[in-house]
């Protein structure tokens, strides 16, 4: 699934019409008449429908739709609230035919008078503003929003809810609070943030005919979902050897912190990882030994349990590292941590810690001729970029993307909604997970779980998109079967539950 900009989706649109021959007319057909048939069928006990048309192609949509209800049997009513001159041509087309169809239409309406004509309807569909929005939302609209914010009735939008932006980095001004919103072709931007997401309420996808071809041109942003994982995970093969699944080493865990290397150790190996070491202070290997008994060891030199400069050379052999979590941010181990990133021709992860020590060298590791995945939660992007949280979560994809393609690493912005971006600018948008999440250590099973896959992945980008999903899924699994509630799921509890997901993609 493909997650788009308002321009993009334009020019999705343009496509279809200009090289699939597609007229706008028949767009707007296919998708007010998608969006009824939905109606229709999930929303069978209701018999009446007000729809709120605004004059751009979205209220177009509004009256096709209310064409559709109304052969249906629906009680319909259009409450057009702008001026006919207003209308797009596609909108003024539907409009005619709406009314050839008998289909009753109420302008010069003011809020007071909607106030009272609202409640004889049981559903409100929203069509008033699109992906068209700009600015302030206007006067003569402001109240209509606030009207169906207000209102008891069920709430349905079109396309997006009304006054939403599509894009992210654009400040809210008022939207609706749908109860449902039916997405014409792809997820717009907003979807995927923590600002947008609470206006759409539960939300489907509509298509409306678009030629396949309109996607190809470009690398839009996607989002990972269940198939992509299918289709891009790797197998064991019948005569595999614990070799050819990775040898993977976790680097971290001063004393006083051998939790978060167990986590990641223990998820490395859950999730595939065919031999795992966990170098750390002498003092934790038999905490953490008792945990993970299948992981072996490496003793780090240490100074009253700080990890000092160590020897990086034994480090050289592993298919992959995982770097930080733990690790503490002594400015000894910083140089340590550094010189790891530095030196190390493999693919390395720098999560927690790590990434405080990462931040001074970010010019020269772009130089690396392995990849190098971050994964900051957004305390930890704030850090590294010096924008505020609030910023980063108006802009998370830009951010993320502008960071990447600067000092050419990947990307995993950890949050209900992670992004992963590659250094070539490309990005996914896993939205598995649950609220149980937000407890200390899964981050530091993500990184194991990340770690198993990218040494077992060509392509780093669908590792990080198939770590991040199972991650989130296994904490979905554990909530949906009644092992956890999202209060007392633990990170070690995400472990054990990924079991139970790769059986489900097997
Ligand atoms: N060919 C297409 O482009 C298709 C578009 N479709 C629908 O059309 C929508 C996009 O259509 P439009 O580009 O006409 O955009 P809108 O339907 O969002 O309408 C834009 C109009 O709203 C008004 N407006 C914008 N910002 C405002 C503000 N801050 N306050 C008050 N009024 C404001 C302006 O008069 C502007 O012309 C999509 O969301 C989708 O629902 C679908 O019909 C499918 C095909
Ligand atoms: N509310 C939430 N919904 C879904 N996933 C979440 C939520 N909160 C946190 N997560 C996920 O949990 C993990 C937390 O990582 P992080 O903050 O680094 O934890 P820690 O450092 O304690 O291990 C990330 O993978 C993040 O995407
Ligand atoms: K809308």
């Amino acid at each position: 699934m493909y997650i788009v900009t308002a321009e993009e989706m334009y020019e999705i649109d343009r496509y279809a019409i200009e090289h699939g021959g597609i007229d706008g007319k028949i767009l707007m057909e296919n998708a007010g008449r998608a969006i009824a048939e939905r109606i229709i069928k999930q929303e069978a006990s209701y018999q009446s429908a007000a729809v709120l048309a605004g004059g751009g192609n979205n209220g177009g949509d509004g009256f096709v739709i209310a064409r559709y209800l109304q052969q249906s049997g629906f009680e319909v009513k259009v409450f057009q609230l702008v001026p006919d001159q207003k209308l797009t041509s596609e909108a003024l087309y539907h409009k005619k035919l709406f009314i050839n169809h008998h289909g009753g239409v109420e302008t010069d309406i003011n809020v007071e008078m909607l106030r009272k004509d609202l409640p004889y309807y049981q559903l409100v569909i929203d069509a008033i503003l699109g992906i068209g929005v700009k600015g302030a939302i206007r006067p003569n609209i402001k109240p209509f929003i606030s009207l169906l914010n207000e209102c008891n009735q069920k709430i349905i939008s079109v396309d997006i809810p009304s006054g939403l932006p599509a894009n992210e980095s654009v400040q809210i001004d008022t939207a609706v609070k749908a109860d449902h919103t039916y997405i014409v072709e792809a997820p717009k931007q907003s979807l995927f943030t923590e600002w947008g997401f609470p206006y759409y309420g539960e939300w489907e996808i509509v298509s409306i005919g678009v030629p396949k071809q309109a996607y190809h041109r470009k690398s839009f942003a996607r989002r990972w979902e269940r198939d992509d994982v299918i289709a891009t995970l790797r197998k064991r093969d019948t005569f595999s050897h614990k070799g050819s699944h990775g040898k993977g080493v976790v680097i971290g865990g001063q004393q006083m912190m051998p939790g978060s290397v167990t986590l990641t150790a223990s998820a490395a190996l859950r999730a595939g990882a065919g031999l795992l070491t966990v170098a750390t202070v002498k003092d934790n290997i038999s905490i953490i030994a008792h945990k993970c008994t299948e992981a072996m060891y490496h003793v780090l030199e240490e100074q009253d349990g700080t990890i000092k400069e160590n020897d990086v050379t034994p480090f050289r052999t592993f298919d992959g590292a995982a770097i930080g979590m733990g690790m503490g941010r002594d400015p000894v181990t910083a140089k340590f941590t550094q010189r790891l990133i530095h030196d190390l021709d493999i693919p390395v992860i720098v999560d927690a810690d790590g990434l405080h020590h990462l931040k001074p060298i970010l010019n020269k590791v772009g130089k690396r001729n392995y990849p190098l995945i971050i994964t900051p939660h957004y305390g930890e992007m704030a850090m590294l970029t010096e924008y505020t949280i609030d910023r980063i979560k108006l802009s998370p994809m830009a951010i993320a993307k502008e960071f990447a393609r600067k000092y050419q690493l990947y990307v995993v912005l950890k949050g209900k909604f992670t992004i992963i971006t590659s250094p070539d600018g490309k990005q996914t948008v896993s939205d598995t997970g649950n609220a149980g999440l937000a407890k200390g250590g899964t981050g530091d099973v993500l990184s194991g779980v990340i770690l198993a896959m990218v040494m077992q992945h060509s392509s780093h980008l669908e590792a990080l998109c198939n770590a991040c999903y199972i991650h989130g899924a296994s904490a979905d699994m554990r909530v949906k079967t009644g092992r956890n509630t999202e209060i007392d799921m633990l990170a070690s509890d995400v472990i054990d539950g990924l079991s139970h997901v790769f059986h489900t993609l097997f």
